[in-house]
């Protein structure tokens, strides 16, 4: 388990050393509009699994939400506290 703060340190990690087959790569390399459209894809399987289908699965949308959005974070170069600030 990991908080959202060491997720998005992780995330920071992989996008400078650029790791064979990291998943964060890939997404950075394809850009601020393809992370957009995960981004849209996964807040809709958050929606369906809420409607439709266990908490649990709902769990498991809701992190990959996250980490979509952390994507795009570390994309833009927004630190958690930039978002936070409007909290
Ligand atoms: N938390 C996540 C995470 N959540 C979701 N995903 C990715 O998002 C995908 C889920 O989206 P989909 O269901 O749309 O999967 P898909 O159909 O294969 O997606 P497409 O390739 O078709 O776009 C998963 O298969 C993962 O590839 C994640 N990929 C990485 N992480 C974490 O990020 C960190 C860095 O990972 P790497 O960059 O891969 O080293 C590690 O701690 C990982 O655990």
């Amino acid at each position: 388990m990991k908080t959202f703060d060491e997720l998005y340190s992780e995330l920071q990690q992989k996008a400078a050393a650029r790791p064979d087959g990291s998943r964060t790569v890939e997404l950075l390399d394809g850009g601020v509009h393809a992370i957009g459209k995960k981004i849209v894809e996964e807040a809709a399987e958050v929606w369906m699994a809420a409607e439709y289908q266990s908490d649990e699965e709902t769990a498991e949308e809701i992190s990959q939400l996250v980490y979509h959005l952390q994507v795009l974070m570390v994309a833009k170069g927004l630190a958690p506290a930039d978002v936070w600030r409007h909290l």
